[in-house]
């Protein structure tokens, strides 16, 4: 078994969708499992989804070991250290401490380093990670609140995370063969660093480093892996028939555009963290009152809850100094627990922090994860008490511009 530990939920289920696609038969747990674990026995990966991207160091290293004892208990024989794609991250941590750790307690002097995701626009060329066409540095991750990346050059972003030796295996190596690329990991210890700039490559480091113990990286290493069962079987859920909702606490761009194609064709309203502060019982009871109107007027039509719909709508605080954060957060949690109530089966949610307080308040603890909807992107299957649901979590830059109504098609 594939034993993976995300730093963040929406990051599992990316890892995740990728295991799928190649024949890994996947279960994200989220949070560390504990009680029985029996039915976590019969599969080819599970992926534990931690909440540790900007916790204190000691926290997410914490987590991180408790999450490798769990998944060694169950049998894990090789574990993926997932982290985002850009690279989140400060001098401090929380990716090279993590590693450092994994690496301690798994006894092992050499693991590599691929944020690489070429499918999501994520390359890395020299050491340099880009987005799109461009440098990280360069990219809207410069701005971002919690981890802003400043610095394109992975080797350089990682040595202050780390007391171990960084390197870089430099493209044109990785392009000489998975035999070249391997050879050269054995004379190296410490974290080594791998160009990568398209999916071929990625396949070549996946057959140089299958031997390890430890790999880290973005979740596109997975699509060179090669799972023991076939990926339609793989991906094989149950759906479940009802009422279908998209709720997103996303602030990023490329969830904005979503929003924005979505409007005319769902019935969609908007969250303002303001009136949420003196009025959130009467907001959320005309949210609900309104989604189940439209429900009923049309079954198939999903209602969408939003919160940004364009960069202006973000506010740290509301004018009473409130987190806004917190607030659109324990609301969208709380429409999400009434919306299964009223018969909402199917469930896209938007923001990896929003997907973490959403399935909290539903009180999930597992995904099945099924078919992909976009790269990173997957419908899975969980359950909220004795309720069995769909849901899609979307990590806020992934998704076509399209997917807030085209999701579902991936269930018909
Ligand atoms: N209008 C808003 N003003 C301030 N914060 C908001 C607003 N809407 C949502 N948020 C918060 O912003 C954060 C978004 O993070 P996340 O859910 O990870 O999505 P993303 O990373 O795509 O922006 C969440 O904590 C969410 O509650
Ligand atoms: O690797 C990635 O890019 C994603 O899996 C991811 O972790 C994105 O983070 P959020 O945008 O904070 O969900």
């Amino acid at each position: 078994m594939l034993g993976g530990i995300a730093d963040d939920f929406t990051g599992a289920t990316d890892l995740a969708t990728n295991l799928v696609t190649r024949g890994f038969r996947t279960t994200v747990t989220l949070g560390v499992p504990d009680g029985d674990l029996d039915d976590l026995r019969d599969h080819d990966a599970v992926v534990v989804a931690l909440k540790s991207r900007t916790a204190p160091v000691a926290e997410a290293v914490a987590d991180s070991r408790a999450a490798l004892s769990v998944l060694r208990d169950l049998g894990a024989d090789r574990i993926y250290d997932k982290y985002c794609s850009t690279f989140d991250s400060t001098p401090e941590g929380n990716i090279g401490p993590v590693a450092d750790a994994l690496m301690s307690e798994l006894g092992v002097d050499t693991t590599v380093v691929v944020p690489s995701f070429p499918d999501n626009g994520r390359t890395v060329y020299q050491g340099h990670l880009f987005v799109g066409d461009r440098l990280l540095s360069h990219s809207s991750m410069r701005h971002h609140p919690l981890t802003p990346m400043r610095e394109s050059d992975i080797v350089r972003l990682l040595a202050p995370q780390t007391t171990r030796p960084v390197g870089l295996v430099p493209h044109a190596l990785v392009r000489a063969g998975a035999d070249a690329v391997r050879t050269e990991l054995a004379a190296r210890t410490g974290l080594q660093v791998i160009d990568a700039v398209d999916t071929t490559d990625l396949s070549i480091v996946a057959a140089a480093t299958s031997h390890l113990p430890l790999v880290t990286g973005g979740s596109g290493l997975a699509l060179g892996m090669q799972g023991p069962s076939d990926a339609a079987g793989a991906r094989a859920v149950t759906v479940h028939r009802g009422f279908r909702a998209v709720l997103a606490g996303s602030a990023s761009r490329t969830t904005q555009a979503q929003i924005a194609h979505a409007r005319p064709h769902l019935t969609h309203l908007m969250l303002d963290a303001e009136r949420l502060v003196d009025d959130r019982d009467d907001v959320l009871g005309q949210i609900l009152d309104c989604a189940t109107a439209s429900w009923n007027r049309d079954p198939e039509r999903p209602v969408m809850i939003y919160s940004v719909g364009e960069p202006a709508d973000v506010a740290a605080t509301t004018r009473s100094g409130h987190s806004s954060a917190a607030l659109i957060e324990a609301a969208l949690a709380e429409l999400a627990v009434r919306f299964v109530d009223a018969g909402v089966r199917q469930l896209v949610v938007a923001g990896g922090e929003t997907s973490g307080a959403v399935l909290r308040g539903l009180g999930a603890c597992r995904l099945r994860i099924g078919p992909q909807i976009a790269p990173g992107v997957a419908w899975a299957e969980t359950r909220s008490g004795s309720i069995a649901l769909d849901v899609a979590l979307k990590s806020g830059n992934f998704g076509t511009t399209d997917m807030f109504t085209s999701a579902w098609d991936v269930l018909a």
